[in-house]
């Protein structure tokens, strides 16, 4: 997503990446040099001019400490990274005390409008059955993905009766009304995919979205980060950026 990021600020006028940072050594990236992670909270603080925001798709521990690097440098906090814990999720949040921040497991508009159809789906469907389905590129590490936690967040707030995660299924006992099954598949190069199946007596309703792309969840990125700098401290939604 690193090089992604990079590639997608390239495509676009109101942006210029003035620091990449990698663990690993990196070749540059469309001309951008990729520091040593290690350099970064140095590398902030002498960024001229001033650094707007950080775009951060790593893991969770490492996201952790770049935010606050940022924070330290009163820099605003875009945060990609998905596979945190209650731990990491709080030191977030609490830097959102110093900072703009804004998390988000998923930066395409279609998620977002998927997550709006759910919600209003899974309420208009009171007993009906649900399935929520994730599928990504072999080397995605966290399972299941931000976007499908999301999601079965956002049903569990429509249908109080669902509070049963069931990942994946195997064994020989039928499945209970209050289950959500929840089903991770690793394959390929795909860039993601998420269906929430809905299914009641005599009738099936299936919302599927599909990113055609990395880039789109780049593109998204980097519009949160053109639209929260300069704002005020605070935890801000991707769906603000999309108003
Ligand atoms: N919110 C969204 O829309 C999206 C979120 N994501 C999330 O972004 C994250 C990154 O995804 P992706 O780019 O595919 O993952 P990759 O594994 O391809 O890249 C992760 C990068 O982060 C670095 N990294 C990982 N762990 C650490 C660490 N502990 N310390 C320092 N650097 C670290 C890796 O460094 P190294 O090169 O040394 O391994 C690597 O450069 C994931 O959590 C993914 O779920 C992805 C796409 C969209
Ligand atoms: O790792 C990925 O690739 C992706 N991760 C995010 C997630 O965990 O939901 C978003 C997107 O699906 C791609």
């Amino acid at each position: 997503m690193g090089h992604e990021v990079i590639e997608a600020a390239r495509e676009r006028g109101d942006c210029e990446v003035a620091v990449a940072v990698n663990r690993s050594p990196v070749d540059p990236v469309a001309g951008v040099a990729v520091a040593d992670a290690a350099e970064f909270p140095a590398l902030l603080a002498d960024a001229e001019p001033a650094v707007d925001a950080l775009v951060d798709f790593t893991g969770p521990g490492s996201s952790v400490e770049y935010v606050a690097a940022a924070t330290e440098a009163g820099v605003a906090c875009v945060v990609g990274t998905t596979g945190f814990d209650g731990e990491q999720e709080a030191a977030i949040d609490a830097a959102a005390e110093s900072v703009p921040v804004l998390r988000a497991s998923n930066f395409s508009r279609g998620i977002a409008a998927l997550r709006r159809v759910v919600s209003e789906a899974a309420a208009a469907l009171p007993g009906y059955d649900v399935e929520v389905t994730e599928t990504h590129h072999s080397g995605k590490v966290d399972a299941p993905s931000g976007t499908a936690l999301t999601l079965l967040d956002d049903i569990e707030d429509a249908r109080a009766d669902l509070r049963e995660r069931v990942h994946g299924r195997e064994g020989d006992a039928p499945r209970t009304e209050s289950e959500i099954g929840v089903h991770a598949r690793r394959a390929g190069d795909i860039a993601g995919e998420h269906e929430v199946l809905m299914a009641g007596d005599e009738n099936v309703l299936e919302l599927t979205h599909r990113a055609g792309s990395r880039r789109v969840f780049a593109a998204g990125a980097l519009d949160a980060a053109a639209w929260l700098a300069g704002r005020d401290a605070g935890a801000y939604d991707f769906t603000e950026v999309l108003e």
